[in-house]
C-alpha cells in the first residue's frame, strides 16, 4: 500500500516553468543576451544602430504578440496590421482631437484593439487553416479602406502627422536613443506577456486546444474562450507597439499602419525564430530584421529591388532549411549545453502529492441517466431509442459487435453528439441532476471520458498531458503538476513522466488516455476500449485500476471487445447491436442470451467458456 499521498513528495522534474529564478543560466543567459540590445548601440552612439535596435525591438514585440495567438493558440493571423493600426490610429487621434498623452492614449487604443480582436475572432474560429487565415486578411483589407474612406477622422490616404510636441509627455524626442528605451520596455512586456501565458493554465489549454479540440474539451477546456482571451491578448499588446511605432515613425497612412506585408513580416519572425515558443519571435527578429536592415542599406542604392531580393531569398533558404525554425531545430542541443553552467538543470520546487477531490453522494442512486437516446447521421440509426442508467459505485459494460452504436452512445453521454432525441442527465457535485450541454460542461459537472482513437498532445510531455486534465480542477501550475504526478503513479506512466507523448507505444499511450481523464478527477468515467491493443501484462493493470478507480467513488462505463477483461469487471453489462440494447443484467446471464450469442459472441465463445 502507499503512503497517505499527501505525505509523499512529488519527484523533481525539469520544465519550462520550473527555472529556479536568476540563478539558472536560461535565465541569466536570456537577460545578458537581451541587454546586449540596449548596450550595444548605446555604446556605439550610431544612430543607424540605434534604429536599427528599436525596428528589431518593435518587431520582436509584435511577433511574439502575433505568437500568442498565432502560436500557442495556432489561429494563423495574417490581419495582426488592424490591432497595430488600431493602436496607431487611436493614440494619434487621442493627441489631436483630446490633447491625451500617448502614454495614456496607447491604453484605450489597446482596450479597443482587444475588443475589435474578439468581435472579428468569435464568428472566425469557427473557420479552419487557410480559411481563417484568409478571413484575418479579408477584414485588414476592409479596415484599410474604412481608414482610407472615413478621411475626416483619419486624414485617408494622404494620411496624418503626429502632433510633434518634443518631449517624454509626448513620447517625441530628438535624440533617438530615447526611442529605444521605450521599444525596449515594450519588447519586454510582450516577451515577459508571452512567457507568463505559455507557462500558465491559459498556455497549457491553448495548448491543447491547438493541437487536439475533442481532448482539450474533454479536459473541460472551454475552446472558444481560451482562443477569445489568447487574440485579445495578442491584439491588444499589439496596438501598444503599433501606439509606440506611430510615434516613432511620426507619420500615419492606411498603406502602412494597415499593411498586409507588415502582418505577413510580423508572422515570418515568428515562424523563422520557432513557432509557439517564447523565444523564437525574438530570435527571428533578431535574425533578420538586420539582415532586412543592412540588405536595404547596402544594395538599396545599386539597383532597385535588389535588396528585396536578397532579403527574399535568405526567408526562402531559412524556412526550408529550418520547417520548424531555430528554436525547433536547435532550442533542445543549446538547451542542454546552457544546462551544464552553474545553476543549470535546477529542478523546480518539490510539491507535495495532490490526492484526489473525495467523490461523494449516495451508494447505489443513479449518477447519469441517458433516456431514448436516438442519434441518426441521415439515413442510419446509430442509436435507436437506447436508455441506460449508471448507478454510483459501479462498472457498467458495454458490448457489442463493430458499428453496433456504443461509441456513438458514448459521444451522446459526454456531451459529444447532441442525441437527435432523447436526454441525457448528469448528477453534479451539488447532488442534483443537470443537463450539461457541451463537452466542456460535462467535465466540469464530473463527466471524464477517454477516446478509442487516442488523442495525446503529441509535442507535450507525459506528464504535461496528464497536467492538461488536472488544471479542470486545480489553476495553479505547480498543484496541476503535483495532482498529474500522483495520477501518472497511479497509472504506472511515473518514469515516463518526461518523454514526449508522441514517443509512447500504443500501450503507453492508452494510459496516458486514461491518466489524462482521471487527472480531471471525474467522479463518473467513460473508458472506450482502453484495453485494446494493451499487452496481457497492462490489460491486467488496467483493470486493477479501473477495480481501484471504483473503489475510490468513481462510477464507470466501459466500452470494450476483451470479453474476459470485461467480465471481470463489470458488475452489469448491456449490450448493444444495430442501435438498440440487445440485453441487460449480471455479467454471466447476460452471455447465456440467445440473442447476444447470435449477434456478438457466437457460438465458439460458448463452447470456449463451457456455457
Ligand atoms: N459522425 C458520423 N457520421 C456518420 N456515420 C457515423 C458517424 N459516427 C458513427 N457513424 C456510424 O454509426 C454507426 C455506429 O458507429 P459507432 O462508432 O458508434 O459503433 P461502435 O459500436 O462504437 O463500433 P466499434 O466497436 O467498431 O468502435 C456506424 O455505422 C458508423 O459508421
Amino acid at each position: 500500500m502507499d503512503a497517505p499521498a499527501t505525505a509523499r513528495t512529488a519527484p523533481a522534474t525539469r520544465s519550462a516553468e520550473g527555472l529556479g529564478g536568476l540563478t539558472n543560466p536560461r535565465v541569466y543567459l536570456s537577460l545578458i543576451a537581451l541587454s546586449l540590445l540596449l548596450i550595444l548601440p548605446l555604446v556605439s552612439g550610431s544612430s543607424f544602430l540605434i534604429h536599427v535596435a528599436v525596428t528589431i525591438c518593435v518587431f520582436a514585440a509584435l511577433a511574439s504578440a502575433w505568437n500568442i495567438m498565432g502560436g500557442f493558440a495556432g489561429q494563423l493571423s495574417l490581419g495582426h496590421a488592424v490591432f497595430y493600426g488600431i493602436g496607431g490610429y487611436g493614440t494619434a487621434l487621442l493627441i489631436k482631437h483630446f490633447g491625451l498623452s500617448p502614454w495614456i492614449g496607447m491604453w484605450p487604443a489597446a482596450l479597443l484593439a482587444a475588443l475589435v480582436g474578439a468581435a472579428i475572432g468569435y464568428p472566425c474560429f469557427r473557420l479552419r487553416g487557410p480559411f481563417f487565415t484568409l478571413a484575418t486578411i479579408a477584414f485588414l483589407q476592409v479596415t484599410r479602406l474604412l481608414a482610407i474612406h472615413f478621411g475626416d477622422v483619419t486624414g485617408g490616404a494622404a494620411g496624418l502627422i503626429v502632433p510633434l510636441n518634443p518631449g517624454w509627455a509626448w513620447m517625441i524626442f530628438y535624440e533617438k536613443v530615447n526611442y529605444l528605451y521605450i521599444a525596449f520596455g515594450l519588447l519586454l512586456l510582450a516577451l515577459g506577456a508571452s512567457w507568463w501565458i505559455r507557462n500558465s493554465r491559459l498556455g497549457y489549454a491553448l495548448i491543447a486546444v491547438r493541437e487536439r479540440e475533442e481532448a482539450a474539451l474533454a479536459a473541460g477546456i472551454n475552446n472558444s474562450g481560451v482562443k477569445l482571451r489568447a487574440v485579445m491578448a495578442s491584439a491588444g499588446l499589439t496596438a501598444l507597439v503599433g501606439a509606440f511605432h506611430a510615434m516613432y515613425l511620426t507619420f500615419l497612412e492606411p498603406e502602412t499602419m494597415f499593411s498586409l506585408t507588415l502582418s505577413i513580416e510580423v508572422a515570418m519572425y515568428a515562424l523563422i525564430g520557432g513557432i509557439g515558443t517564447v523565444s523564437g519571435p525574438l530570435l527571428g527578429a533578431l535574425l533578420v530584421v538586420p539582415l532586412a536592415e543592412a540588405a536595404r542599406g547596402w544594395l538599396g542604392g545599386q539597383a532597385s529591388g535588389l535588396h528585396g531580393f536578397v532579403y527574399g531569398a535568405a526567408l526562402v533558404i531559412i524556412t526550408l532549411t529550418m520547417p520548424a525554425g531555430l528554436v525547433g531545430t536547435f532550442g533542445r542541443r543549446i538547451g542542454g549545453w546552457i544546462d551544464r553552467l552553474p545553476g543549470g538543470g535546477a529542478a523546480p520546487a518539490v510539491a507535495p502529492l495532490l490526492p484526489p477531490r473525495p467523490v461523494e453522494g449516495r451508494a447505489g442512486e443513479t449518477v447519469l441517466e441517458g433516456r431514448n437516446l436516438v442519434r441518426r447521421f441521415g439515413g442510419l440509426v446509430a442509436t435507436n431509442d437506447v436508455s441506460v442508467t449508471l448507478r454510483r459505485g459501479e462498472i457498467l459494460g458495454i458490448i457489442g459487435p463493430n458499428g453496433a452504436g456504443k461509441t456513438t452512445l458514448f459521444n451522446q453521454l459526454s456531451g459529444f453528439l447532441a442525441p437527435s432525441s432523447g436526454t441525457v442527465a448528469v448528477r453534479g457535485p451539488d447532488g442534483e441532476m443537470a443537463a450539461p450541454r457541451n463537452p466542456d460542461e460535462f467535465a466540469r459537472l464530473g463527466v471524464g471520458r477517454t477516446f478509442q482513437i487516442v488523442q495525446p498532445f503529441g509535442k507535450l510531455t507525459v506528464l504535461e498531458n496528464i497536467m492538461i486534465g488536472a488544471f479542470l480542477r486545480h489553476s495553479g501550475v505547480a498543484e496541476a503538476r503535483a495532482a498529474a504526478l500522483r495520477v501518472a503513479r497511479q497509472v504506472g506512466l511515473e518514469e515516463l513522466a518526461e518523454v514526449e507523448a508522441r514517443n509512447l507505444p500504443i500501450g503507453g499511450l492508452k494510459r496516458l488516455e486514461v491518466a489524462r481523464t482521471l487527472a480531471t478527477e471525474p467522479s463518473i468515467l467513460l473508458l472506450d476500449e482502453v484495453m485494446a491493443g494493451q499487452s496481457q501484462a497492462d490489460t491486467q493493470r488496467m483493470v486493477a485500476l479501473i477495480r481501484a478507480v471504483r473503489d475510490s467513488g468513481v462510477s464507470v462505463i466501459a466500452i470494450e471487445h476483451n470479453m474476459h477483461a470485461i467480465m471481470s469487471i463489470s458488475d452489469r453489462i448491456v449490450v448493444i447491436d444495430s442501435g438498440r440494447v440487445i440485453a441487460e443484467g449480471e455479467p454471466r446471464a447476460v452471455v447465456r442470451d440467445r440473442a447476444v450469442i447470435e449477434a456478438y459472441l457466437g457460438e465458439d465463445y460458448v463452447d470456449a467458456q463451457g456455457l
